[in-house]
């Protein structure tokens, strides 16, 4: 080897061990975008199942997909996954907790972007400003980071059309002007469905068949379906349903007085204080429960569960 190649290679050695180590210093100070980062499957899975009560469905369609999805090093289109369900079913919470395996500083990442429809997007007539500003927030978040991760809550109350504004990243495009998409996350969120959800979960009790052994064959026709013709979905006729964007409709179940006392004592941990089952039985009486006839789901599934443990 004459000097010179070697002492280049030295150069661009030391340079590039130089740039290597300045960004592993600068990432733990600076949160980074890893696009190359894998997914720990196995602490997904423990998280959920631990954390995550009554919504085996979600729990098993959610783990597949983003398992599928991050260990692709080529997708041919970002994932897209569509939570439906009735109110306080696990929906938002999910989503944190997915974000968090993903970024993790989760809905705190800079990789994480929250819209909620009555928040962001609530005036009907101005629909081609938002139109126009979601496209340049996502192409401007992708650019700084392939595997952003989008969440849409409430899109059942989210102005048809508004969400068509995004099709073309959710494509099967290699690049849309120039930024790819493949690798981005989108996660909708909605009530709609839920009616549909219910009656299934409904006729399975009745017919004396175990909760678990509802599968999503059972819900996802249906739900597709209910929620592509329902107008109030958000994603009503929506070029994302016909044109089959969104790769999983994850059905959430309505949740039992069994779940609601689960949320009641994990709240009790998390605010580290020992399990009363009084206290329990109490809070869980409070909620009102579905069918007024047989009282079997929680209407508001665990929401109002935190507050009313104030009073206890
Ligand atoms: N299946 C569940 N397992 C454990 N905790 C739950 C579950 N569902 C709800 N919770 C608790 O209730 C709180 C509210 O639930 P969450 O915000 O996820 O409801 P949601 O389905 O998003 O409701 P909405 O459709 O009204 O937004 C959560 O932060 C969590 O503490």
């Amino acid at each position: 080897f004459e000097p010179i190649s070697v002492g280049i290679a030295i150069g661009a050695a030391s340079a590039l061990t130089g740039y290597l180590s300045y960004r592993d210093l600068y990432c733990r100070f600076a949160e980074c975008c890893r696009e190359e980062q894998r997914l720990n499957a196995s602490a997904l899975k423990l998280e959920l199942e631990e954390k995550l009560f009554g919504q085996h469905l979600a729990t098993e369609v959610i783990l597949k997909a983003l398992t599928g999805f991050k260990n692709n090093k080529n997708p041919k289109k970002p994932l897209t996954l569509s939570l439906h369900g009735w109110a306080g079913t696990g929906k938002n919470f999910v989503s944190q907790i997915v974000a968090e395996n993903l970024h993790s500083k989760g809905l705190k990442s800079n990789f994480v972007h929250l819209f909620v429809s009555t928040l962001h997007f609530p005036h009907e007539q101005q629909i081609k400003l938002y139109q126009d500003q979601l496209q340049g927030w996502i192409r401007g978040n992708v650019s700084a980071c392939a595997s952003s991760v989008f969440i849409f809550d409430e899109m059942d109350k989210l102005h048809p059309g508004v969400i068509d504004a995004i099709k073309p990243f959710l494509d099967y495009y290699e690049q849309v002007d120039g930024v790819s998409y493949r690798k981005a996350i989108f996660i909708f969120l909605s009530n709609a469905g839920g009616d549909l959800i219910t009656k299934i979960a409904l006729d399975f009790w009745r017919a004396g068949r175990k909760r678990e052994d509802i599968q999503l064959k059972d819900l996802e026709p249906v739900l597709s379906v209910g929620v592509f013709n329902n107008k109030h979905s958000g994603l009503w006729h929506s070029g994302l349903i016909d044109r089959n964007l969104i790769d999983y409709f994850i059905p959430f179940l309505p949740l039992e007085y069994r779940h609601v006392k689960m949320c009641v004592r994990a709240e009790m941990r998390a605010r580290g204080s020992a399990i009363n089952e009084d206290v329990v039985t109490r809070v869980a009486d409070e909620m009102t429960f579905f069918p007024k006839s047989e009282k079997i789901y929680s209407d508001k599934g665990c929401k109002t569960v935190q507050s009313r443990l104030d009073f206890h």
